[in-house]
């Protein structure tokens, strides 16, 4: 198994209170699979993603274990987790596009990088990497404003994956790209499982149709906590909790005009998480819901695999 994540509860100090941004948040990730999170804005996958990789100075951990390939990641001791950062986990963040360094060129922030890390580039790997990525070999002697904003984000991603780490977290790499490149990145992800230079992946999005095509399984949060996690085709073909539905069902559909079919969006909005109420979290906008969803409901295998939240499913 490569990653556990058992109860994991983290927390953002506010000046309001502690926002509950992950309540619990228990799941298993196999060796070699693909993970799509997805859900809507705020529901915490930035969090969990963040977590497993440096958390910031306002987050804090109340709770629960984190174990990759056997053993349990610091993610709360900053300095523990350097041994385990690019090496065993590694994060592409959400706005990669605008984290490289600005004023270098790329050669020369990626020596930099690796030798802040302690090892030694191997310059002839990148190479091969770059190759297979489509990425022309001159990118190393630009500078990131000169490279599209694909070229980019295929550059992070060989840098962020360039000491074979078990773990990859992509967070939101595909979101502001087009959706021919969007394709490309999500091919080029599939690559590099292929070719080992991953072993397991988190793939945050909140494009399903999108992580169908590339996860192995999916997982739906929803306030901080797992609403519903199954393999990719049973999540899209036969979704169990009312919101994985709502989810699928406000998905646009191309040849439709919105004169014709009145796009349904999900009403209401997910509850506060500074203070979130009893029960399922979910209630408020269900259209299922009962007397017993005021009490909070377990996550329960109800097939192989197929995890769901919810009383009624
Ligand atoms: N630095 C912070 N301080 C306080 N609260 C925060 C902070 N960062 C995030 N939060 C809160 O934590 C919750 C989860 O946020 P998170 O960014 O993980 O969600 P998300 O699902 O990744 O959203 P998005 O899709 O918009 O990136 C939200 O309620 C958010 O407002």
């Amino acid at each position: 198994m490569s990653l556990q994540v058992s109860d994991l509860r983290v927390h953002y100090k506010t000046l309001r209170g502690d926002v509950r941004a992950l309540d619990g948040m228990t799941f298993e990730l196999g060796d070699g699979e693909i993970l799509g999170l997805v859900g809507e804005s705020g529901c915490g996958k930035s969090t969990l993603g963040k977590s497993l990789i440096r958390m910031d100075g306002r987050m804090r951990r109340v709770g629960g274990t984190v174990v990759l390939d056997g053993r349990e990641l610091p993610i709360d001791d900053d300095r523990a987790m350097n041994e385990f950062r690019f090496r065993e986990v590694s994060l592409i963040p959400q706005y990669a596009m605008s984290a490289l360094n600005p004023t270098r060129k790329i050669r020369r922030m990626v020596v930099e990088l690796l030798r802040s890390r302690g090892a030694t580039p191997d310059m002839a790997e990148l190479e091969r990497r770059m190759d297979q990525v489509g990425l022309p070999r001159e990118v190393l002697d630009r500078y990131p404003i000169e490279l599209s904003g694909g070229m980019k984000q295929r550059m992070v991603m060989v840098i962020s994956t360039l000491l074979d780490p078990s773990l990859l977290i992509a967070d939101e790499v595909t979101s502001a790209l087009d959706v021919s490149t969007q394709k490309a990145v999500a091919r080029a992800l599939l690559g590099f499982r292929e070719s080992g230079y991953v072993k397991s992946m988190i793939f945050v999005t909140h494009d399903l149709a999108l992580t169908h095509h590339i996860a192995d399984t999916v997982m739906v949060m929803y306030a901080g906590r797992l609403a519903e996690k199954a393999p990719a085709d049973q999540i899209v073909k036969a979704p169990r909790h009312p919101y994985t539905k709502l989810l699928l069902d406000s998905l646009p559909e191309v040849g439709v005009r919105y004169a014709d079919r009145r796009l349904e969006g999900i009403a209401g909005s997910p509850p506060s998480l500074l203070n979130p109420p009893a029960g399922c979290r979910f209630r408020d906008r269900c259209p299922i819901a009962g007397e017993q969803c005021a009490a909070d409901p377990p996550v329960v295998e109800l097939a192989p695999d197929h995890h769901v939240a919810c009383w009624k499913a």
